[in-house]
């Protein structure tokens, strides 16, 4: 059991802060980037990936981050708007700063890759004074994303954003959601994903990325169960342990653990499969649905997203998932 306090009270269910950016899928997949010559655009970065899948799920959402003062910051203020998403504290960046670029090479459905158009990228300029307090204060849950920690002043305005959530009783969510190329040393990554995941209630990562934060503590046998074991002793109530096709694992304070497999997809390319699976959990343990129930609804959700082009656009509605999990049931 987690004993998640949401505070039902509040207006807003789930605000997001930080990476807003654009990713350019291939079109012509199964092939290297040096042969892809045509992209679709679409709204990416993981926390609005996520922020787009709570929308779809009926949840009602806010967004806080900085976009480029071009066409490609106005799509995706106005991308946002059209799913539903409160985007008064989407800040609009006035000092030439660009839009992140995700360029997706789908070599196979198990071979993909990312290559990032970062520098001066406009959401990492958000700076702690632009983040509005009363956004914070009126959601249930805040999710926090690592990207977000790589550089000033996006860094602080995270640290912000905690502060406000614990003066106003919001549960906070971390997808670790670790790029290495957006960071300059492994040491000042782990100092800044430890210090950040102290404050949090839920904590999502994969294997990969938790390895990355415990350079510091021994964990050889890199156990899940050890990996998670640390957080108890801070807020956590819920860490989660995502290990890919091979399913995920979930901690929780009383000691108990739940695993949920994957589901069977027509894989077209493997990212998007974490952001789906948070917004589908997130939702879950919104609804104080069991921890199982919470990330077998993420686990579906991913199996959607990783069968589809896209990661936002193709976030799915409840109506989806609930279809998908019955279809999937009937063929077992
Ligand atoms: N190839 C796949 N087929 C079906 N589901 C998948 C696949 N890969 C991942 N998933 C689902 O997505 C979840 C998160 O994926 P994972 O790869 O662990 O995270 P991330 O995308 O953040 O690296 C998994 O727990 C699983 O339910
Ligand atoms: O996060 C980004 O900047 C790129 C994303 O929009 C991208 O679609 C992606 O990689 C999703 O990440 P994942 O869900 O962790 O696979």
């Amino acid at each position: 059991m987690s004993t998640l306090a949401f505070d039902f009270s509040k207006p807003v269910d789930f605000v997001a802060i930080g990476r807003l950016c654009i990713d350019l899928n291939a079109n012509e997949i199964n092939r290297p980037m040096e042969d892809t010559v045509t992209f679709t655009k679409y709204v990416g970065g993981s926390p609005a990936n996520i922020c787009i899948g709570m929308s779809r799920l009926g949840m009602s959402t806010g967004f806080i981050g900085k976009v480029s003062n071009d066409q490609m910051g106005r799509f995706i203020t106005r991308y946002l708007q059209q799913n539903s998403i409160d985007t008064r504290n989407v800040v609009t960046d006035h000092s030439g700063a660009v839009t992140g670029l995700a360029f997706t090479e789908i070599k196979s459905p198990t071979d993909c890759s990312i290559l990032m158009y970062r520098d001066n990228a406009a959401d990492l300029l958000l700076t702690p004074g632009e983040v509005q307090e009363e956004r914070i204060a009126e959601a249930k849950l805040l999710l926090i994303s690592g990207t977000a920690l790589a550089k000033s002043p996006s860094r602080e305005a995270v640290f912000q954003a905690l502060q406000y959530a614990r003066r106003h009783g919001v549960v906070v969510a971390f997808d670790l959601d670790y790029r290495p190329y957006t960071w300059s040393s492994d040491e000042e990554t782990a100092v800044y994903y430890n210090l950040a995941a102290e404050y949090c209630h839920i904590v999502i990562g994969t294997r990969e990325e938790f390895d990355m934060m415990e350079r510091f503590e021994s964990n050889p046998d890199k156990s899940d169960r050890v990996t998670a074991s640390k957080w108890f002793d801070y807020r956590a109530e819920i860490v989660v342990i995502k290990h890919g096709k091979e399913g995920s694992i979930a901690y929780t304070k009383d000691g108990s653990s739940h695993r949920a497999r994957s589901f069977k997809a027509q894989v077209i390319k493997t990212f998007g499969a974490g952001d789906s699976y948070a917004a589908g959990l997130l939702y879950g343990l919104m609804k104080g649905w069991p921890i199982e129930r919470s990330m077998t609804y993420g686990s579906a959700a991913a199996a959607i997203v990783v069968s589809s082009h896209s990661c936002s656009d193709a976030m799915p509605t409840a109506r989806q998932i609930d279809e998908f999990i019955e279809s999937s049931q009937a063929d077992e």
